[in-house]
């Protein structure tokens, strides 16, 4: 597991999206696993950018979502399918046939999520996860105890995560779903390279712990220490409880520029 420490959110959105635009300069028709969130904003801005640059061509590539609400009507603003509609597919001039994700609205959910693994799957795979993070250390939609090796399911929400959540439904928790249905962790391990991107003093705790705590699925982020190619981007304020920061500053300032992410 790579941490890198960016000054501000607005850089590791430049980090993020400079490794997207160079996987999509050697694979142009890359599938791209996006997350929702406040976090990965910053990610989308700077991309959609380089798009109308002029400095990557993202006309061939996919996007797969991570996670939709169960029950909200189709065409619901805050089902994640629109949110990613709004924020990554209309900004990189893609449309919906670019986009791979389950109906949250579909009436068997349990078929909707197997037919979501072999959509996946008959894509080619995630080639590049990009993940947030949940003050409790979910990831996606995988609460805490969720099983490590989970596939895509229907998921109960914590009543944290529908605190956190209510902000995008007026701040009435009450119209936030109880229930999900959400790539497992599993299925996220099997996406090439994943980035976790977490900004702000609230997800201190949860990078502490999924960084440098025990493999536990108490904190499903801590899977990502079992993947091969797993690259955590923190700022300054996100990264304020680990433990080694001066031995992953180190690390990533003497890394190869050939390397990239
Ligand atoms: N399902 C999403 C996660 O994929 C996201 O990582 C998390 C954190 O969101 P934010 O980046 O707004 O803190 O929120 C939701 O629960």
């Amino acid at each position: 597991m790579e941490v890198v420490i960016v000054p501000d959110a607005r850089a590791g959105g430049e980090l993020v999206a400079e490794a997207m635009a160079q996987l999509l300069r050697r694979k142009p028709d890359a599938v791209l696993g996006v997350a929702t969130g406040s976090t990965p904003l910053p990610v989308y801005e700077a991309l959609a950018a380089k798009v109308r640059s002029g400095a990557v061509d993202v006309s061939r590539a996919r996007i797969a979502q991570l996670d939709e609400y169960v029950g909200l009507p189709a065409g619901h603003p805050e089902s994640y399918r629109e949110v990613l509609r709004r924020q990554v597919v209309e900004p990189l001039g893609l449309g919906m046939d670019s986009f791979l994700g389950p109906d949250g609205a579909a009436e068997d959910m349990q078929a909707e999520a197997e037919a979501y693994e072999r959509a996946l799957a008959e894509a080619g795979g995630v080639d590049l996860q990009l993940l947030g993070i949940g003050t409790d250390g979910h990831i996606a939609f995988n609460e805490p105890c969720s099983s490590l090796s989970s596939r895509t399911r229907i998921k109960t929400l914590t009543e944290q995560t529908r605190k956190d959540n209510a902000r995008f439904f007026g701040g009435d928790i009450a119209q936030v779903p109880t229930h999900v249905i959400t790539q497992g962790i599993g299925t996220i391990l099997d996406a090439r390279h994943v980035v976790l991107l977490a900004t702000g003093e609230s997800k201190a705790e949860a990078v502490a712990a999924a960084v440098e705590g025990p493999v536990a699925a108490v904190c499903p982020a801590s899977a990502l220490q079992l993947h091969r190619h797993a690259t955590v981007v923190v700022d300054e304020a996100a990264a304020s409880k680990l433990k080694h920061t001066d031995y992953f500053r180190h690390v990533y300032a003497n890394k190869p520029a050939w390397q990239g992410l």
